[in-house]
């Protein structure tokens, strides 16, 4: 089976680094043309320049903005008005006492997490419907299913990102339009290192430190081991694809058996 996006343009938003950037390269390498998106024009333009380099001959434009404002999808609109796949992957995520977190931090984490990715889809589906082919992706969270208490807020935002893939899948249903969501478990990026960090003491060298955050905080995942960037990149260029054409509305787990185990 070869997963070919010749002839797509693809916008993944937070794509300068980790989950993104695996992303942003993965489509890349499966012919898609590919805008990546970063707040600061030096880490974009650095992230085109390592697509290009780890792919040859891949077409890369770079989108400026905050994808979290109104105004940086204002941007995204102008700049690129019509796109066939949409990835949702910005987010933020850290850990804070449940009952210390502010409202205004709530709103930080539903507006960076969720309404960005509800601006985004109001703006493209439309048009993929149109034109009867499209794809949308929102990067959810094994924390959706099991809220954890030292990030209560940003379960609970991945948890609404879950209803809004399934909400437009459901706008989309018969259009040739797929939406799904794709639930990561823990994966191996900077974000990652610095949260392991933060919960496990800073002087454990890091493969001890990978260890104990796995038995300590997902003792139930079959994998005992991080994600790797590309595992889930490799979920997501196929649901992108011409051959993912039955799958929509669904949460598809690259997350190393933990919520099915937990949760069946
Ligand atoms: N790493 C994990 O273990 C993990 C697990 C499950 C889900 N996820 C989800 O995957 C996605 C990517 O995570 P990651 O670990 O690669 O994170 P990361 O912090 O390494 O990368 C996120 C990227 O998004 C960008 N970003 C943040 N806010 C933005 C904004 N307003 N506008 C534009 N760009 C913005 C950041 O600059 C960064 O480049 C997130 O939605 C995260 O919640 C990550």
């Amino acid at each position: 089976m070869k997963l070919d996006l010749t002839g797509t343009t693809a916008l993944v938003t937070g794509s300068t680094q980790g989950i993104g950037l695996a992303i942003a390269t993965g489509l890349a390498d499966a012919g898609a043309h590919v805008i990546v998106n970063g707040r600061r024009a030096e880490s974009a333009d650095a992230a085109a320049e390592a697509i290009r380099s780890a792919v040859a001959g891949a077409q890369v434009a770079t989108l400026v903005a905050d994808l979290a404002t109104e105004e940086g999808a204002g941007t995204a609109a102008e700049l690129f008005p019509d796109v066939d796949i949409l990835i949702n992957n910005l987010g933020i995520f850290g850990s804070q006492d449940a009952l210390e977190i502010s409202d205004d931090e709530w709103r930080r984490y539903f507006e960076t997490n969720v309404l960005s990715a509800v601006r985004l889809t109001r703006t493209y589906l439309p048009r993929m419907m149109e034109r009867g082919w499209g794809r949308v992706q929102y990067i959810a969270s094994d924390s959706a299913f099991v809220t954890p208490i030292e990030m209560i807020h940003y379960g609970v935002s991945k948890t609404a990102l879950l209803g809004v893939s399934r909400g437009f899948a459901k706008v989309a249903a018969g259009s040739g339009v797929t939406v799904n969501s794709v639930i990561a478990g823990p994966t191996h990026t900077g974000g990652v290192e610095d949260l392991v960090y933060e919960l496990i003491d800073r002087s454990v060298p890091w493969d001890e430190a990978q260890r104990r955050f796995m038995a300590e905080h997902r003792p139930q995942s079959l994998l005992q081991r991080l994600i790797e960037p590309e595992e889930i990149s490799n979920m997501v260029v196929y649901l992108s694809s011409r051959q993912a054409s039955a799958t929509t509305g669904g949460a598809v787990r690259v997350d190393g058996g933990y919520v099915d185990s937990i949760a069946p």
